[in-house]
């Protein structure tokens, strides 16, 4: 499905409620696999999600987790850790070409018998679940922290707990803190020192308890992109939202002031107001907050200013190359830009090209960021279903806000 978006102007006031937080709901799901006293609330309605929610349920012996690498990375060490059963994971045919060598060998070292299917070091696997005994394995935190999550959410069941060395400079921190904090709020004691961590035993059982998935911030940058592009006055109210979040996309907050997008918390809520212009030329490092480059270089681009992005050695192996994707979509548009292995700048433009179609490489990230511009150009986005690997109702919720689309 390809979608045209012409030339639209949004309402001056509009609300949207955001689905669950997709990182959250799958460490919540593994630790209610783990722990059956979790109830999960607000759960994410993303195709993410719902592979994840069925390959913990399902008992078949060779289970497909598609794009999903959340899906794959933390289903890696549950399975290891799932005596008597065997299973090959597999996914697409990007999930094939995104590595997983790091985490393997971890579980391997922690006893686990985790071997490779097809080319080595990438998916498909082929897991026969052990008990593990070993606790403690030493790994390099730089290229993934989904390897350091997935060994974590396993850790409170392994009979001596973990304890992980981190070699490297640490990548995408606020997502392993977001792991620790799952894991104290179900009561699991966990230590982060300088570059190790350390998981106890959780053996007591607990009373049943209810944890409520905060709304997905990475899905929120793509409003906040909205309103930096949109007249002085525009108001958008997005829900459910908290103060003290564990997401590190939250981090939108502060960049954005940069652009002129106020944001207010009203109970549950987040407003965001665009309250002024600001065009000067921005430098960030999303080394915390990969998943938001896509929205901000576009945010740039559609506001005709110069950026340097830096920190993002990760998303070359994320959905697509997202640095390559990225280039070849914004250059289609006239815009200037030169990447590295871990950096973009772009250079500022005065104007865009007109009726231009951006492929979407299978990643959800590509449409979502690129929309926005229909407030300045009509533009098509190809393959727009791809959405819905974290946010099914894009789409729809574009419309409610006024974006003409067909
Ligand atoms: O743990 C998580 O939920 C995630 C961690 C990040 O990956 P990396 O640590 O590979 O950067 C992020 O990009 C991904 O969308 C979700
Ligand atoms: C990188 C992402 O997801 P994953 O790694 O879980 O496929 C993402 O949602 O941007």
């Amino acid at each position: 499905m390809n979608v045209i978006l012409q030339k639209s102007s949004i309402a001056n006031q509009s609300s949207i409620v955001i689905t669950g937080s997709k990182s959250e709901s799958n460490r919540l799901l593994l630790l209610q696999a783990l722990f059956p006293e979790i109830n999960i609330k607000n759960l994410s309605n993303s195709d993410d999600t719902k592979v994840m929610q069925y390959a913990l349920q399902t008992s078949e012996d060779h289970i497909d987790i598609h794009h999903a690498g959340t899906a794959m990375r933390f289903l890696t060490a549950y399975f290891a850790t799932q005596e008597h059963r065997k299973v090959v994971l597999t996914g697409s045919s990007r999930m094939k070409e995104r590595p997983i060598k790091i985490l393997v060998e971890a579980l391997n070292t922690l006893g686990a018998d985790i071997a490779y299917l097809e080319s080595e070091d990438c998916p498909p696997l082929k897991i026969n679940g052990q008990q593990l005994i070993k606790d403690k394995v030493t790994l390099n935190a730089n290229v993934s922290s989904q390897y350091i999550s997935a060994l974590l959410l396993v850790a409170p069941k392994l009979t001596n707990g973990l304890e992980l060395t981190l070699e490297g400079e640490i990548t995408s921190v606020p997502y392993i803190n977001m792991t620790l904090d799952l894991l104290h709020q179900i009561g699991v004691k966990t230590e982060f020192e300088a570059n190790v961590i350390s998981v106890s035993p959780k053996t007591t059982k607990a009373d049943s308890q209810t944890l409520i998935v905060e709304s997905d911030w990475s899905s929120a940058s793509y409003f906040y992109s909205i309103l930096a592009l949109s007249p002085v006055g525009t108001q958008i109210t997005l829900s459910s939202y908290k103060q003290n979040s564990l997401q590190g996309d939250s981090a939108l907050i502060t960049i954005y002031k940069d652009f002129g997008v106020e944001t207010r918390f009203n109970k549950n809520a987040i407003v965001l107001k665009k309250t002024a212009e600001n065009v000067t030329p921005k430098m960030y490092n999303l080394n915390n907050s990969p998943d938001i480059a896509q929205t901000i270089a576009v945010t740039c681009l559609g506001l005709g200013i110069e950026c340097q992005l830096s920190g993002l050695h990760t998303l070359k192996i994320k959905e697509t190359d997202r640095l390559e994707a990225l280039k070849i979509e914004i250059e289609k548009l006239g815009g200037q830009i030169d990447i590295t292995e871990n950096s973009l700048h772009l250079f500022s433009n005065k104007s865009l090209n007109c009726d231009v179609s951006i492929d979407t490489y299978n990643d959800h990230r590509m449409a979502m960021a690129f929309a926005p511009l229909a407030l300045k150009i009509s533009i098509q986005i190809n393959e727009a279903n791809v959405v819905s690997k974290s946010f099914p109702s894009f789409w729809e919720d574009l419309k409610t806000l006024g974006f003409n689309i067909s």
